[in-house]
């Protein structure tokens, strides 16, 4: 994606009135979500999470379980430098087959990725956290979009795993990259599967008074 304008889901995405004063401060090195942020009008700066936020993994622990744990400590941790600011964090995975799917780590472990979601239903969760410097409040939610990937012929896979657009996305594959191989099952979500869910993120932002949680310094997991 070059331009925000680019895609059809780039387009009227809900921008809400913000709950305090703060300045928005986007805790993702992410370009998707940077993207999605400038085409809903908000203004923002970026500050990346340290890569600490994003480890620790619990067995057991459900793809929604997880990106809500990862998206509370990317604002969390966001949150010790600096002084002031409305932190917005996100995590992604893709669910598949009781497996949980994030970035690959390589091509093998992308082609492998692809090999299990061809031709198969899943789900891509996104965990979303905002939380207030100021008012020592956050909040946290988790948004689910059930997707259908067509069966991927090897010439597919071959061209797709070569042009290198599976580096950094969760599941493998972008849903944005311009080819029809996705689907959504139903209602759903475009902006959640790329990787942050505007629509939730502007009710959270208009309930966020009525929602959010006090902070307890040094907890590491979400509140609820
Ligand atoms: C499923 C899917 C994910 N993605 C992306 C969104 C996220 O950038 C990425 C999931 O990785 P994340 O770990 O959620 O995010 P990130 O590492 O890119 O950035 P940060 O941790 O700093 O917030 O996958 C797509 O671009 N398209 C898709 O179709």
């Amino acid at each position: 994606m070059s331009a925000s304008e680019d895609l059809p889901l780039m387009r009227d995405l809900p921008h809400a009135t913000l709950p305090t004063d703060e300045p928005i401060i986007l805790a993702s090195g992410s370009p998707r979500r940077a993207q999605l942020m400038k085409a809903a009008g908000y203004d923002f700066s970026v500050i990346v999470a340290s890569d600490e936020a994003e480890c620790g993994m619990c067995s057991r622990e459900t793809a929604p379980e997880m990106v809500a744990r990862y998206a509370y400590r990317k604002a969390a941790d966001v949150a010790t430098k600096v002084d002031n600011g409305l932190i917005i964090a996100a995590d992604t995975v893709a669910s598949c087959v009781g497996q949980i799917l994030g970035k690959p780590r390589d091509q093998d472990h992308a082609e492998a990725t692809l090999r299990l979601l061809s031709g198969r239903r899943h789900d891509v969760y996104t965990g979303v956290c905002i939380w207030s410097v100021k008012l020592q409040k956050c909040t946290v939610d988790v948004v689910r979009t059930e997707l259908m990937m067509q069966p991927l012929s090897d010439s597919m896979l071959e061209g797709y795993l070569d042009s290198m657009l599976w580096e950094g996305k969760a599941g493998a594959f972008g849903y944005q990259d311009g080819n029809d191989w996705l689907s959504i099952v139903g209602e759903g979500s475009e902006s959640n599967v790329v990787g942050l869910p505007m629509e939730r993120l502007a009710e959270l932002l208009e309930k966020f008074d009525s929602i959010a949680e006090t902070v307890i310094t040094g907890i590491t997991e979400p509140p609820g």
